[in-house]
């Protein structure tokens, strides 16, 4: 099948300034689109660009290795394409354009691509549904430039003009559907002690010299119902990163991760490999001068930046990579990691195929040295990482691209959601803190689903009440050790059948008028409040007999 030619995009200025409110719009109304979005102070590096994709061209899906290419303009398909070729026709690298003003094409590529690029172990299969790459080229999309102030819409077909004019005069309102709801609670595919236990298996194969590092990851997810981009919309409150993107495909993907994989403009490429990381403060005490100073952080980020230099430098110019960062403390909410920066000018006449198959999956998510690795991290991981650990991200046509380490990401398969976290363990990684720096890193997503949960608001209720009657049943035992007093003190037996017949028979009756309490609660209920009600007046009287 022929493959749609890169048209000439012309760029129109647009007055919108508040691109989450005109994406909200954009996708009530078109089939798989997307934004990408940069959260934080605003620099020229970060946080400076949100890109929409907003019509859709043509597609590229894979599954099970097999690839789909669909033109959406005549919505015909090619199941047996061919992934990189597809690619490397949409993205001609070296192009003068280096600023992400350029059509494109939005989307994933999956953990799982790796075997394109690699004879690598396979023993983990997709229960999941969700395909292992989703990448869709666009023919109109948005671009704000937030540090320039300035917005603009690329289009490559005259016919779109309209869609833009009604865009434009659009009220800037975010759309979102009714509701999102978390069922039920979120579960994880290792226990902790299974979890402790590979790493343990991990580190011997360290011991053993098969690897330096690997980056052993668990999966968690909980059933759901709803649109999840109003759970998007609450992670961008909870925990702005600057490589947010929501994915509106058949299976929606969205992305918190704070991690730049490549980022190429022009002839340059670089990488911001993150590893170390820690809570910004324990017990009170900040852990900025902790991080930076310690020893195995410092290693396992070492190593990764290491190898993506090796990465990079396959398709750099000899001489020309270098580490300008080197281990930096960069916060990111409630954590700060140890973030690099790795640099090299591109050679000349290279394909976007060759930029992957050098560093694809990403260093910092494999381990080192990468293959072994890899095959390492399939033989101990329990679940297929799909699009988690892969990439997501911009791929203009004049080679700009600029994407994301997916980790921090939750995908959607319109019954359960996904995501998974994992760290770098190196020889001297503890279990047990490994297990809680896990935790600390999905700490924002699984928080954010819980508010989600669709029984929050009653449980916050029957909390209440519970406090309420906690406090009645004090009141009553306050007043039971009275009756034991004086029952000690003027001999009368703390049992008294009658009464406690009486009382039973009166509860059970009110209960069964008020209509709700299920009618076999009370009398059991009742029975046992007197039991202790008894022992009660019982340790009274015993400790003032003696
Ligand atoms: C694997 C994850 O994170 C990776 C591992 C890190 C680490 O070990 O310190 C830090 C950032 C990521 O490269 C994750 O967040 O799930």
């Amino acid at each position: 099948m022929k493959i749609l030619e890169g048209l000439k995009t012309e760029t129109v200025s647009s007055r919108i300034d508040n691109p989450i409110a005109l994406y909200s719009l954009v996708r009530s109304k078109y089939k798989d689109t997307s934004i990408l979005e940069s959260l934080g102070p605003v620099n020229e590096d970060t946080a400076r660009y949100t890109i929409i994709g907003v019509i859709a061209a043509e597609k590229l899906v894979c599954r099970d290795g097999q690839t789909s290419y669909t033109d959406l303009t005549s919505n015909s398909t090619d199941d047996q394409a061919e992934f990189l070729s597809v690619m490397n026709h949409w993205v001609k690298l070296g192009g003068r354009r280096e600023t992400p003003l350029q059509l494109g094409a939005i989307g994933y590529l999956g953990y799982e691509m790796k075997s394109l690029f690699e004879r690598y172990d396979q023993r983990l299969t997709n229960d999941t549904g969700i395909p292992d790459a989703y990448l869709v080229r666009y023919s109109l999309m948005h671009v704000t430039d937030h540090y320039a102030g300035q917005a603009y819409w690329l289009l490559n077909d005259d016919e779109h003009r309209k869609a833009i004019a009604e865009f434009e005069n659009a009220p800037c309102l975010i759309h979102a559907e009714q509701h999102f709801y978390v069922m039920g609670d979120i579960t994880s595919d290792f226990s902790e002690d299974e979890y402790l236990e590979i790493i343990e298996r991990t580190k011997e194969y360290i011991r053993a010299g098969d690897i330096f590092q690997a980056n052993i990851t668990m999966r968690f997810h909980c059933r759901y119902d709803g649109d999840p981009f109003i759970l998007y919309l609450r992670m961008r409150e909870t925990t702005p990163n600057p490589f947010f993107g929501y994915l509106d495909f058949d299976m929606p993907l969205l992305s918190t991760s704070p991690e730049r994989f490549l980022k190429v403009s022009g002839r340059s490429i670089s990488s911001y490999p993150i590893k170390g990381t820690s809570l910004c403060q324990i017990d009170g005490i900040d852990q900025k001068e902790e991080l930076r100073n310690s020893e195995k952080n410092r290693a396992e980020n070492t190593m990764i930046t290491d190898l993506l230099r090796n990465d990079i430098g396959r398709v750099s110019e000899q001489g020309s990579v270098n580490v300008p960062i080197l281990c930096g403390v960069k916060k990111f909410n409630n954590l700060y990691h140890l973030e690099s920066i790795v640099e090299g000018t591109l050679r000349p006449n290279l394909k976007m195929s060759d930029i992957l198959q050098a560093t694809f999956p990403g260093g910092s998510i494999t381990g080192a040295p990468k293959i072994r690795a890899v095959d390492i991290i399939e033989e101990l991981e329990l679940t297929q990482r799909g699009p988690y650990t892969g990439m997501i991200g911009f791929f203009g046509e004049s080679g700009y691209i600029d994407s994301n380490i997916a980790i921090r990401s939750i995908y959607f398969n319109g019954s359960n959601l996904y995501f998974h976290a994992g760290g770098g363990i190196v020889v001297d990684s503890e279990a047990r803190s490994e297990y809680e720096e896990l935790n600390n890193k999905v700490r924002s997503i699984s928080e954010t689903c819980r508010e989600f949960n669709i029984l929050k608001d009653y449980r916050a209720q029957i909390d209440v009440i519970d406090g309420k009657l906690l406090q009645l049943l004090n009141e009553r035992f306050h007043i039971v050790k009275q009756v034991g007093a004086v029952k000690e003190q003027y001999g009368i037996p703390v049992t008294q059948s009658k009464r406690i017949d009486e009382v039973l028979d009166k509860r059970t009756k009110y209960g069964q008028e008020l209509g709700d309490v299920p009618p076999g609660l009370i009398p059991e209920l009742f029975t046992l409040i007197i039991e202790f009600a008894m022992k009660e007046e019982e340790t009274d009287s015993a400790a003032s007999a003696n």
